[in-house]
């Protein structure tokens, strides 16, 4: 019995992102299943943080648009796969319908999403984005951050709304929006096109897009602070 998972084992290779994902299971735990989620998902989330929270994502959304177009533009130029362009596409679509809901939620809310003044973790994250928009980062970089960045999302919200979850009525809409299967599936078509890319990349690639990786994660746990007001 004991043999044969092993001989299993060795034949399902572990990928790379799997790789990782398992080396920083403490950093990416931090980053999916953050108090703030944790507050929604029991429904003890405080209001006030909750708006802050959509305030300052609007504002970093605005700035996640310019980042998206740049790993449009590098999948056009680096990559031969066509399915590449039509994921990256999707996800931009996607941002549109997004403004959209701010702008519903944000009057839902009473909460104005003009002159909100972006708050230090956020000007990080955006400044952080900004530096991944360089043409001098390679693609398998910005796609494979494109990747974490709405994963974590993904698997945040998702978890608010599975069984057993207490999140109130009227934070189900946000944690549909970034928590429902059909995100989940556009995740795992990320998740794919960065494996792929990954597997061809060198070393030094392989080694910054890691770290991009971790940058992203550590942004997202200083966002939730951020939005609990512990900046
Ligand atoms: C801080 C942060 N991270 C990821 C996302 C999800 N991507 C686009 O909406 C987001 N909205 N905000």
């Amino acid at each position: 019995m004991e043999r044969k998972d092993e001989a299993e084992e060795a034949k399902s290779k572990v990928s790379v992102i799997e790789t990782w994902l398992r080396k920083h299971r403490l950093l990416y735990v931090g980053a999916t299943r953050h108090p703030f989620i944790h507050s929604i998902r029991d429904g003890s989330v405080d209001v006030s943080s909750f708006k802050r929270w959509l305030e300052q994502d609007y504002i970093f959304v605005r700035a996640f648009v310019p980042f998206v177009a740049t790993v449009l533009l590098k999948a056009w130029k680096e990559s031969f796969d066509a399915t590449d362009l039509d994921v990256i596409l999707s996800g931009m679509a996607s941002l549109n319908d997004e403004f959209a809901w701010f702008n519903k939620e944000a009057s839902k809310w009473g909460v104005s999403l003009t002159n909100v003044a972006p708050q230090k973790a956020n000007l990080d994250y955006c400044r952080f984005l900004e530096s991944l928009m360089s043409s001098e980062v390679e693609y398998t970089v910005a796609i494979t951050a494109f990747w974490a960045i709405e994963t974590v999302y993904q698997d945040s919200f998702a978890h608010c709304l599975e069984d057993g979850s207490n999140t109130p009525e009227e934070l189900r809409d946000t944690c549909q929006r970034w928590g429902n299967d059909g995100f989940g599936r556009y995740c795992h078509a990320l998740q794919s096109i960065a494996e792929h890319h990954l597997e061809k990349a060198s070393d030094d690639v392989r080694k910054r897009t890691e770290a991009a990786v971790l940058d992203v994660l550590e942004y997202e746990v200083a966002f939730w602070n951020m939005s609990q007001g512990d900046t």
